[in-house]
């Protein structure tokens, strides 16, 4: 199939060649090719990031508004505003119309920083709203509900409206689609699904909430606007009425019919949803009606949409892909470090990590008091405590999740003061989650490649276009990835989805995924957690391996076995405040440890062995 892609690609040009009338077939051709450029824009906010919008026909009408009153004339438009404005040729009204909307796309994402969900789907539709209002009540700017007509696109003694448009938009609609799949298909689209299924697990792999979702709304705006200006020369005539609050919700029902992420989905949902109202243009006042129920029933047996659909129907044809690439991954893997060197014995060993006098208040309730302790390099600490003595609220203190009510913590002697997570986990502090927050929509391989995000490089342009030198990092890093699988045991798991492994291998993903950060320091909450004897033993075994390369651990834990069998030394909490620290052993037999696992009379009972169920986990 990727060998016919060169040979396919042209066709759609043949079209004004093959086809010489009637004007219809190049109409509905160069409308869908539009609309999907649209849809695809739409996709972009909806199925990569997971925000909804309902405002998209804004982006549109505002590349439409720009090109028509940048080119149109007063002898076209008598008695209009269109005299006011400079008369440009199409290209660079084009441009204008792009960057106009893409500055429109970077205002918008700012309440998407703060809001979600129904919140920023409202906000979307005002945006729409307040567009629409614009170019049906400003004549000045837009000539109102008159509409403005276009003159007849030429170029070098070339007419290129009517059958030859189809010149015009299909070399855009091929260039953007390209561009789009190679982003969704990199680490820009990885990041953009990180952010999606966890937002805080995405910034611990060093990845900046900000900047990919302001970037996304701003791509997404910039191709909506090149929608439109493609658009206003479609027919050389456009009216406010195009776009109304009714052709957002057109596209982004297409959208989800068609199924999203998905170039073939976008097309599929355009065309059917384009060629419907004139199939059924007898009953064109019940459009949205025909449009939802069309949605319900596809949404019901097909969920993932129509792309979704030919996916699984491609499945075993992939199969064999994968099986070539595992081959490939595991010659180009051979060998490679995954670790970073052992420090030579000896070697000055400052703190990796120091807290000094760390306190963190919720309210009225203070969860961890005045904690102090280090980490060195190539030592483990383990820190336990009765469950909500504030372990897993340090280390969201120490991944830059909350902000100490007072304190300081300093990594590898510089002050964190508050820098945020996604710029601590790029200055080697990788973790791992109580709650495992693994993405579960893309592959074991693919996890590890968002943690490998902060390795790659390469531009924006280069990754859209795949230019050599984007493909030699992607190729790379995909065999370091398999390679830090292959270290915790899971490269027969590379493709698989994160959502379908087991347990054990789950926790273990974490850990590939985590270390894909190169880290200086590894926050491990509750690796064993769940796990059975055998894969507690192997965990041990592995947090061993990763200590033994130079890398601080901070290891919490309730399955004690564990905790006393790598740790160099142990912290206890209860109730936020530190008890005692020490060597495992001294830790295990200090009376006020004991009293806060087992109540006042623990002293008494004798020796401190936590109640244990019978995978060995303690019961607090
Ligand atoms: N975001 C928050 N807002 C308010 N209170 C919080 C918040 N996070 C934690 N707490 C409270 O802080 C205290 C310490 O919680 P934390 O989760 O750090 O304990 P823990 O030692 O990790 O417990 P466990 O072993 O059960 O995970 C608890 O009383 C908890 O309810």
């Amino acid at each position: 199939m990727r060998r016919l892609w060169p040979l396919l690609l042209p066709l759609p040009l043949l079209l004004p060649v093959l086809v010489e009338s009637p004007y219809y077939v190049h109409g509905l051709a160069c409308r869908i090719m539009i609309y999907t450029l649209l849809v695809a824009s739409l996709d972009l906010v909806v199925g990569y990031i997971g925000d909804v919008s309902i405002g998209h026909a804004g982006f549109f009408a505002i590349g439409a508004y720009t090109v028509a009153m940048l080119t149109a004339t007063p002898e076209v438009n008598p008695d209009s505003s269109v005299a006011f404005f400079p008369q440009l040729p199409f290209l660079v009204a084009l441009a204008a119309g792009v960057l106009l909307a893409a500055l429109a796309g970077f205002v918008l994402a700012f309440p998407a920083l703060r809001s979600s969900g129904p919140y920023l789907a409202v906000i979307t539709i005002a945006y729409g709203l307040i567009v629409y209002t614009f170019i049906n009540e400003q004549e000045r700017f837009t000539n109102g509900t008159k509409g403005v007509t276009l003159l007849p696109l030429r170029a070098f003694g070339v007419d290129l409206s009517g059958n030859h448009f189809v010149w015009v938009v299909y070399p855009f609609l091929a260039l953007v689609l390209y561009g789009l799949h190679n982003l969704g298909r990199s680490f820009w689209g990885r990041a953009f699904e990180a952010i999606k299924h966890s937002s805080v697990a995405a910034s611990c792999c060093g990845i900046s909430r900000p900047y990919y979702k302001i970037w996304a709304f701003v791509i997404s705006a910039a191709v909506a606007g090149l929608a439109g200006g493609l658009f206003a020369q479609l027919d050389a005539y456009i009216a406010p009425n195009t776009f109304s609050y009714n052709l957002s919700v057109e596209f982004l029902i297409a959208l989800i019919f068609g199924g999203v992420r998905s170039i073939l989905g976008n097309l599929v949902g355009v065309s059917v949803f384009v060629v419907l109202p004139d199939v059924f243009s007898a009953f064109a006042d019940y459009r949205l009606m025909v449009y939802g129920a069309l949605l319900l029933v596809v949404l019901f047996f097909l969920p993932a949409g129509i792309a979704g659909l030919v996916r699984r129907a491609l499945a075993p044809f992939t199969r064999k892909d994968l099986e070539a690439e595992r081959a490939a991954l595991e010659d180009a893997s051979r060998g490679l470090a995954v670790l970073p060197e052992p420090p030579p014995p000896g070697a000055a060993a400052a703190p990796s990590l120091a807290l000094d006098g760390v306190t963190m208040r919720f309210g009225g309730l203070t969860a961890v008091n005045g904690l102090s302790f280090e980490v060195a390099p190539g030592k483990v600490r383990g820190l336990i405590g009765p469950n909500g003595s504030g372990k897993s609220t340090t280390v969201n203190l120490l991944t830059g999740l909350y902000v100490p009510t007072s304190g300081g913590i300093s990594f590898r002697g510089r002050a964190l003061g508050r820098l945020p997570p996604h710029e601590r986990a790029r200055a080697g502090m990788a973790r791992t989650f109580q709650n495992l927050q693994l993405f579960g929509d893309l592959t074991a391989l693919e996890n590890v490649l968002v943690g490998l995000h902060a390795s790659f490089h390469c531009k924006l342009w280069q990754v859209a276009l795949r230019t050599p030198a984007a493909r030699r990092e992607e190729r790379a890093l995909r065999a370091r990835a398999y390679a830090l699988l292959r270290f915790v045991g899971l490269e027969r798991s590379a493709f698989e989805l994160a959502r379908n492994l087991p347990y054990g291998q789950a926790r273990l993903l974490e850990i590939a995924r985590a270390l894909a950060l190169a880290p200086r320091l590894l926050l491990l909450d509750e690796p064993a957690a769940g796990l059975t004897g055998g894969e507690i033993e192997a965990m041990s075994a592995l947090v061993g391996r990763i200590k033994a390369a130079g890398i601080a651990v901070l290891l919490i834990e309730h399955h004690m076995d564990m905790v006393m069998a790598v740790s160099d030394e142990v912290t206890v909490l209860d109730f936020g405040k530190k008890i005692a620290e020490g060597a495992p052993r001294a830790v295990q037999d200090d009376p006020a440890v004991q009293e806060a696992y087992l109540g006042k009379h623990a002293s008494a009972i004798g020796r401190f062995e936590p109640p244990t169920d019978e995978a060995g986990t303690v019961r607090a």
